[in-house]
């Protein structure tokens, strides 16, 4: 039995002129055990899925499933055996890092001493500062907590949303090994992010756009989807050539990554022919490779199709 089923969800805010439609009908499923990342910019719509899922939020339509437990007619069953961790910092500022780990366990009947094993490894990287108030603390410091309160009941399904947003590069890294970590030992994950290079430390991941799931694949899946020719291009005057480069006849598309602009090729076109197009437009310099497609240039040729 998969650990969550969502069959045609469907939300809706807002009213007559002003209605939003947040899900158009989204269906997926997590196997148990899988580490599965809903990768989608601001407004997709993944809030809205993690709270129907964890019964904060009732959906207009279709249907969904947690550990075989339906999220509208089993909904206390279902809050004791996930996990939420939610996008925005959701502790209590005012009590300490100890405080808000006992709180949090007492709510589920069941204490720190009890479940230590399983948050252990994250809990001892804070509890140096345990009497330290939460709203004292660094971002990489809350988000850990934020996981321990998070699991101190010990779930089956977790559910993280945008864990890494606003967190610097290293704890991002360390937050991701302990994902990893806690998958060993039999969680199904479920964590949403708007940065598509995450979307790789995942098992699976959904695409996520306008409220709709454009894919659902493992990263190695999405990216041999990518049939293109790709090229990286560099030069001094990077603004020019990135307006040059969407001109040229054989570019089906140019955007900035990283330091470089990527141009994805129309069949029959390859790197030299991107070569001679930029000779020809006084780049003697410029710098053109041919790639393979990384897991964002497939996300985005994705959402922009979609979007055509
Ligand atoms: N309570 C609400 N009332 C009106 N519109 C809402 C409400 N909650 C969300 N929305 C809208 O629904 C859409 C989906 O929002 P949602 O928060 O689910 O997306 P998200 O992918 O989590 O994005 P974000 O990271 O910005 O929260 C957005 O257009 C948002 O503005």
């Amino acid at each position: 039995m998969p650990a969550v089923i969502a069959n045609n969800l469907t939300k809706q805010y807002g009213k007559k002129k002003d209605i939003v439609q947040a899900l158009k009908g989204i269906s997926f499923e997590v196997e148990q055990g899988e580490l599965f990342g809903i990768i989608g910019p601001d407004g997709a719509g993944k809030t809205s899925l993690f709270r129907i899922l964890t019964t904060l939020l009732l959906p207009d339509g279709g249907s969904a499933s947690v550990d075989g437990l339906d999220v509208v007619k089993d909904f206390k069953a279902i809050r004791h055996r996930v996990g939420y961790m939610p996008g925005r910092f959701s502790l209590y500022q005012d009590l300490t890092i100890e405080e808000n780990l006992e709180f949090f366990a007492t709510i589920f009947n069941t204490t720190i001493k009890e479940n230590y094993d399983l948050i252990k490894d994250i809990y001892q990287q804070i509890e140096p500062f345990k009497d330290r108030r939460a709203g004292k603390l660094s971002g990489g410091m809350k988000q850990k907590l934020a996981l321990s309160c998070a699991l101190i009941h010990k779930p089956s399904v977790l559910f993280l949303d945008e864990p890494t947003t606003g967190v610097d590069a290293v704890s991002r890294k360390e937050f991701w090994e302990m994902l990893r970590s806690l998958k060993k030992q039999g969680i199904t994950i479920l964590v949403s992010t708007p940065y598509m290079d995450e979307a790789s430390l995942c098992d699976r991941v959904a695409l996520m756009q306008n409220g709709e799931i454009l894919s659902v694949d493992s990263p190695e899946g999405v990216i041999a989807s990518f049939k293109q020719p790709l090229v990286a291009v560099k030069n001094d005057n990077m603004l020019q050539l990135l307006n040059d480069l969407q001109q040229f006849e054989g570019a089906q598309d140019a955007y900035p990554f990283g330091e470089y602009h990527h141009v994805v090729l129309k069949n029959g076109y390859t790197g030299p022919a991107v070569a001679d197009y930029l000779r020809q437009h006084h780049y003697e310099h410029a710098a053109v490779q041919t790639i393979k497609a990384d897991i964002e240039d497939c996300f985005i040729a994705l959402m922009k199709s979609e979007k055509h």
